[in-house]
């Protein structure tokens, strides 16, 4: 009763069969514009409200905050995660006691401070390499990114890198870039809702196979890590997390060290599958729109000038490149349904009654492309982040990042990486659309993270600047 409307479900199917489940963003856009910004749908026969829009969205993240912070429970990706780690743990004190702990390590290792800058920009050397190679030339920029994101994170969970052409590093982008396109694709949606499929030897199990190799790698990082550490003087997250399990002892709290091969592979999969897209897509939108380029190369030579390199301080001092970043961001729509969550408690959202435990898909896409909320919701224009005198602006409806206790706990990094990487390449080369690149293509891929389709760039050195 007063449950959200929706489309009518079938038996068994609910819903799923009314839509395209290779990309159901369009079909979600369809139903908001019947149904209205809260609307329900059925996967198999779990009922579930998809929340679009602004408003509802704050509604629900921000307003009633606690009340919609619980996942879901009995899902692939819960099955795959083994209700251990971070992200899909349900709201409660195993989750905060894990959630804090990751963000006081985060600030510890550098978040928003100087070596943090300095792992960023030491990965962003080999990145250049690369691309010096082939200055002059065309490069597919498809898995660089990735291993760059890849690397500082392990350098912060592990201290470890990996050589960009080493296979190891090549399988472990290979399994999390999987994964993100089969965790809300068409069998793991099969999977939630039809029980009786798990066991079959069915497409979805690749997922499990894809996890139990990340499984064992870390594993085996933890066992070297607990033969080298020094206890009290910690080189890594995990050094830290050991000896936090020591002084914490059998107290019964969340800390042991299976949780923390789950935690582990949360943040490094968190950490690379996000970043990378969204500088994927920025080189899309740079190399085809040269007059936002040029004008981001400009505010970098004059305020960088002679520094040797740039630091994450010197955003304050670029307006247009934060808004280039912010508008490729919003496009990039990288998480576009969220981490599905689900309410804690009986509530309410826009007048109708949830109850507890139900299913929530945050549709974060349709808040980045709601047409009442920017200046120019359909095009890829940093404008869109500037005020008439030309300051940089962060409308409400910028959530990439999603809103409320569950927000990405990685944003600090995510957004130091971002400006560091475009800043910095941006000083050193030129970035063009290959005259035979053909017609740019701006479709998304879908997943949980969402990635351009493969281009290639061309790559110029620029004259004399520093970087
Ligand atoms: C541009 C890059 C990134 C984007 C767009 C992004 C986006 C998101 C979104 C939308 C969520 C779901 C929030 C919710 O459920 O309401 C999330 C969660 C999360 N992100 Fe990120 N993220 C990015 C980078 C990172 C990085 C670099 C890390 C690594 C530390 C990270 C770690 C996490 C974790 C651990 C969660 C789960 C938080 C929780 O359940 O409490 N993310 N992210």
């Amino acid at each position: 009763k007063n449950f959200p409307p929706g489309p009518r479900p079938v038996p068994v199917f609910g819903n799923l069969l009314q839509l395209n489940l290779k990309n159901p963003l369009d079909d979600l856009k369809k139903l908001a514009e019947r149904y209205g910004k809260v609307f329900s749908l059925y996967i198999g026969s779990r009922p579930a409200v998809v929340v679009s829009g602004v408003q509802a969205m704050k509604e629900a993240l921000v307003t009633r905050s606690v009340e919609f912070a619980g996942r879901p429970q009995g899902l692939m990706i819960n099955d795959i995660t083994n209700n251990k780690g971070v992200v899909m743990v349900n709201y409660g004190s195993y989750w905060k006691e894990q959630r804090r702990f990751a963000l006081m390590m985060l600030r510890n290792f550098g978040m928003g401070k100087q070596s943090m800058e300095e792992r960023i920009l030491g990965e962003i050397s080999h990145i250049i390499s690369h691309l010096e190679k082939n200055a002059g030339k065309t490069t597919d920029p498809q898995t660089l990114f990735h291993k760059a994101a890849s690397n500082i994170i392990c350098s912060v969970l592990f201290g470890t890198r990996y050589e960009h052409d080493d296979e190891f590093l090549k399988l472990i982008i290979r399994i999390f870039t999987e994964n993100s396109k089969m965790a809300n694709g068409p069998w793991s949606m099969a999977y939630d809702s039809l029980p009786w499929l798990r066991g079959f030897p069915l497409p979805f199990r690749k997922a499990f196979q894809n996890m139990e190799t990340m499984k064992k790698f870390t594993a085996d990082l933890v066992a070297q890590h607990q033969k080298t550490r020094i206890p009290g003087d910690p080189r890594d997250f995990v050094d830290s997390y050991l000896d936090e399990l020591e002084k914490r002892g059998d107290d019964g709290s969340s800390f042991s060290e299976r949780q923390l091969v789950y935690f582990l592979l949360d943040l490094h999969f968190a950490g690379t599958d996000t970043t990378s897209n969204g500088l994927l897509t920025a080189f899309l939108y740079l190399t085809t729109h040269p007059d936002v380029q040029e004008r981001c190369q400009r505010e970098i030579d004059v305020v960088l000038g002679e520094k040797e390199q740039a630091s994450y301080e010197d955003r304050h001092r670029m307006p247009y490149v934060q808004a280039m970043i912010h508008e490729v961001q919003r496009v990039a729509d990288t998480v576009p349904l969220s981490v599905f969550h689900a309410t804690t408690k009986d509530t309410q959202l826009m007048g109708y009654d949830i109850p507890k435990g139900t299913l929530i898909i945050p549709n974060l896409s349709s808040v980045l492309n709601e047409e009442s909320q920017w200046k120019f919701p359909h095009d890829f224009n940093p404008e869109n982040f500037l005020n008439q005198q030309g300051e940089f602006v962060k409308p409400e409806a910028f959530m990439p990042f999603s809103a409320g206790p569950r927000m990405c706990l990685g944003e600090g990094l995510a957004r130091m990486e971002l400006f560091l990487v475009l800043v910095t390449l941006l000083r050193r080369f030129q970035f063009v659309w290959p005259e035979d690149g053909g017609v740019p293509d701006y479709t998304l891929v879908f997943g949980i993270t969402q990635t351009p389709k493969p281009y290639r760039m061309g790559i110029r050195l620029r004259g004399t600047q520093r970087g």
